[in-house]
């Protein structure tokens, strides 16, 4: 925490450092110290961390990151000393740059309709835009076009003068109108599991847990934290509730940028200021840039934003300071009732007549601080990346050094602030007289910073209430901070492909149990199992039986083919929702999602089919144990089959109607041409068969049921040839009646075959037909 923002910033012997907070220390119960440097002190250690190469000990980043902090220990004399930070030995030492969000004559249209018409805007650090307009004028969208979730017909993007990539987009923290979650898990659990994907693998699981404790308690969430997330079926989280756990899962990663839509909605007044002031001070004090839609604020909300940018039919009405928008309107003959709340007015008012709405659409065009032209400008700039590349707080500081640029004067220039901010209790202080010296290093110090990865869980900060919504002032993104403008910078994850792995396969067993084992399910289930036992009690081996006995295996492999299928069928497009706006965050890789969907679910899909077949095959008949044990394995296999086919058409189809008649027509063709329903098929058609996962399953069930133990006596009236010389039928005859060739092992083979290809096209659809926007 501290060194590693000294790591990015030339100290001068003019230039005077204050190391004085190590809180967080105290606050994990471990002990900190202030320390105040010298000016030598601080000198030395700039000739310390001048090495800003790798260095050549074979040491990683990280670790030479904490030897510096060591080193800086000794240069204090001793004093410096942190025990929290060191004893991590994880500092990741550059941290989160605040964000300039600059949006230019933003165009949208959908089907032909204009939606956004020229709507420009800049929000610096530490400032909180608030957007508001009639339901309907395009709020929403405008959220979407900033976070790259919509498609611009024209106008630009910038943050921090960079085009907003893909890179960029998973570093935007978008807190969504809709709140989406898995409506099984709790709380807590939808909490931690963010926290363990979403927080660096740096933080140790402790570590974690206290930041999720943390926000819970800030958010106000203690009271319900183990009730679960509910949906339109089952009560869970009133809607307020909801959505102080939506925020709460995105603050988790303490973003420079958030766009919050409607935050406040469901929320009483008081929670709704209670939220709002406890965003207006993250903003303030981490420097971070918000976002936020709103409807009706009251007088106090809406004076906690800085900026306004009121929208009517897609249109800007006003874009500017709230402070001046009363000014605005009375300047054009529109003046506000005394005592009545501007933020009502002023919605009045762009809900008027056509004319009304004319008038002040071409007002705001003449405002001041919408200077069109100058954001134009501003969007045509190459871009100067080695003036944003470093660390926590440089930015602001940079952009006042940077000289003014004609015709991009966005109004005031943004107060110089500190290298770093302080904050109440003390965080970090730091003057830089001579910043032209700390630009200058910021410009050498570019190739590394993509190698900092940007954690360290420090400090817990709190404000006058003793509560806060951060822990330290630096994100816990996941990207790098490279500032390249390119793509093809290299995404860092904030968690390893085992952890993403491990954890969401915890996640998905735990958030699919209730709905696969089900007490519907299970009584379902045991049901089935007896009802099938008893109509199939004990079959004699004979030609009599034969087709009873087939039955049997056909009705047990087909039902519980269908039964996995429409169930994978039907919970995904509810998960996809989920996973939809975690990927949209960069929480994890698709892959590893995917593959901790098949072995989360595994058990689950397995246990209903085992359950039916341990009460359903000792009385139909118990031949063996192997028998038992090998009719098992199968009844499984093509469980999981056809689970992996359910999956596939239910990532390939957006329309859960559309997927479920497909499936439907699959299945039913499957079932036909599975060797039992119809056994005279044309000739022309017999290829079907190939195609269906119900044969290859069928045939295996009969080879290994009637290749052990007692032959199928023949009839006296025998339908088969072979009686005529002999008193039993063969297994082969048997499966040759319904045009069945495979051995066991071919028949299981291409069982695997359609297990991997619908699993591969389940994860290519995902990959590339279906990715979220
Ligand atoms: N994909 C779409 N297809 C058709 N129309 C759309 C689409 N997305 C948005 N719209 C239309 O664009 C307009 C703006 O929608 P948007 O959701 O941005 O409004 P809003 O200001 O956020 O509304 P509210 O305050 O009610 O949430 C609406 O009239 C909406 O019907």
């Amino acid at each position: 925490m501290v060194l590693g923002v000294c790591c990015e910033a030339e100290a001068t012997p003019d230039t005077t450092l204050a190391v004085v907070d190590c809180d967080g220390a105290s606050d994990s119960g471990l002990s900190g110290v202030s320390v105040g440097l010298s000016a030598e002190a601080v000198t030395e250690a700039a000739r310390m961390i001048d090495r800003d190469d790798e260095p050549d000990t074979g040491l990683s980043r990280l670790q030479y990151n904490v030897l510096l902090a060591d080193n800086m220990s000794e240069v204090a004399g001793g004093a410096l000393h942190c025990p929290f930070l060191l004893e991590q030995g994880e500092a990741h030492l550059a941290g989160t740059r605040p964000l300039e969000l600059v949006f230019s004559g933003l165009s949208v249209s959908v089907a032909s309709r204009s939606i956004l018409r020229d709507v420009s805007g800049v929000v610096r650090p530490g400032e909180m835009l608030a957007v508001m307009g009639p339901s309907g004028c395009g709020k929403t969208t405008l959220l979407n076009c900033l976070s790259g979730r919509t498609e611009l017909d024209s106008g630009c993007i910038r943050l921090n003068r960079e085009r907003l990539t893909k890179r960029w987009k998973r570093r935007i923290c978008y807190v969504l109108q809709q709140d989406i979650f898995f409506p099984d898990l709790t709380l807590r659990q939808t909490l931690e599991y963010a926290a363990r994907l979403r927080l660096p693998e740096s933080m140790s699981h402790r570590q974690k847990m206290m930041y999720v404790d943390h926000i819970i308690d800030v958010l106000d969430l203690n009271a319900c934290q183990d009730t679960r997330m509910g949906d339109y079926t089952k009560r869970g989280l009133s809607g307020g509730e909801k959505k102080r756990a939506n925020i709460a899962c995105e603050l988790l990663t303490n973003p420079a940028l958030m766009l919050l839509d409607e935050p406040t909605s469901g929320l009483d007044s008081h929670s709704a200021y209670m939220l709002m002031s406890s965003l207006k001070r993250y903003a303030e004090k981490e420097s971070k840039t918000l976002v936020v839609t709103v409807h009706q604020p009251s007088s106090q909300i809406f004076y906690m934003f800085d900026k306004l940018l009121l929208l009517c039919n897609g249109q800007t009405a006003y874009f500017g300071d709230v402070n001046k928008v009363v000014d605005f309107f009375n300047n054009i003959g529109l003046t506000v009732t005394p005592h009545y709340n501007p933020a009502d007015f002023i919605l009045e008012c762009v809900k008027g007549s056509e004319e009304m709405k004319e008038k002040i659409v071409t007002a705001a065009k003449s405002l001041p601080t919408y200077q069109q032209e100058a954001l134009s400008d501003y969007c045509a700039l190459p871009v100067p990346t080695h003036l944003y590349q470093v660390g926590a707080m440089v930015s602001p500081l940079v952009h006042s050094q940077v000289p003014a640029t004609p015709g991009c004067d966005f109004g005031k220039p943004p107060p110089p602030l500190p290298l770093w901010s302080s904050t109440p209790n003390g965080a970090l202080a730091v003057s830089v007289p001579n910043a032209v010296s700390l630009t200058t290093k910021c410009v050498v110090s570019n190739h590394n910073s993509h190698n900092l990865s940007n954690h360290v869980y420090s400090t817990i900060v709190k404000d006058e209430e003793g509560k806060s919504l951060w822990l330290d002032s630096q994100s816990h993104g996941s990207s790098s901070v490279s500032s390249s403008a390119d793509d093809d910078v290299r995404w860092q994850w904030p968690t390893s492909f085992w952890t993403q792995f491990k954890v969401l396969s915890a996640r998905n067993f735990q958030e699919a149990r209730p709905r696969m084992l089900s007490k519907l399910y299970w009584l379902q289930t045991i049901g089935l199992g007896l009802m099938v036992g008893n109509v199939y009690f004990q079959l004699e081996r004979k030609e009599e039986s034969l087709h009873d006995i087939q039955s049997w295996m056909f009705f047990s492999v087909n039902y519980w083919m269908l039964f996995a299928l429409f169930n994978a069928l039907s919970s995904f497009p509810a998960e996809r929702e989920v996973v939809n706006k975690e990927r949209l965050s960069g929480s994890y890789r698709l892959s590893a999602y995917y593959l901790a969907k098949m072995a989360g679910e595994l058990p689950l899909t397995m246990t209903l089919p085992a359950v039916y077949h341990i009460i359903s095959y000792p009385l139909f008949g118990f031949r063996s144990s192997s028998v038992f044990l090998t009719m098992l394995g199968f009844l499984l296999l093509s469980t999981v089959v056809a689970q992996s086919a359910g999956f596939f058409v239910g990532a390939a189809c957006m329309d859960l109607n559309v997927s479920i008649t497909i499936s439907a027509l699959y299945t039913l063709a499957t079932q036909l041409f599975g060797g039992y329903l119809a056994t005279n098929i044309p000739s022309w058609l017999r290829w079907m068969r190939y195609l269906s996962m119900v044969h290859y399953a069928y045939q295996n069930m009969q080879i290994v049921e009637f290749s052990e133990g007692e032959r199928i006596q023949c009839a006296v009236q025998s339908k088969f040839e072979v009686c005529a010389n002999s008193t039993d039928i063969p297994v082969s005859v048997i499966l040759e009646r319904q045009g069945a060739n495979l051995p066991l092992w071919a028949n299981t083979l291409v069982l695997l075959f359609f297990l991997v290809i619908f699993r591969v096209l389940g994860y290519v659809v995902l990959r590339y037909f279906r990715q979220p926007k």
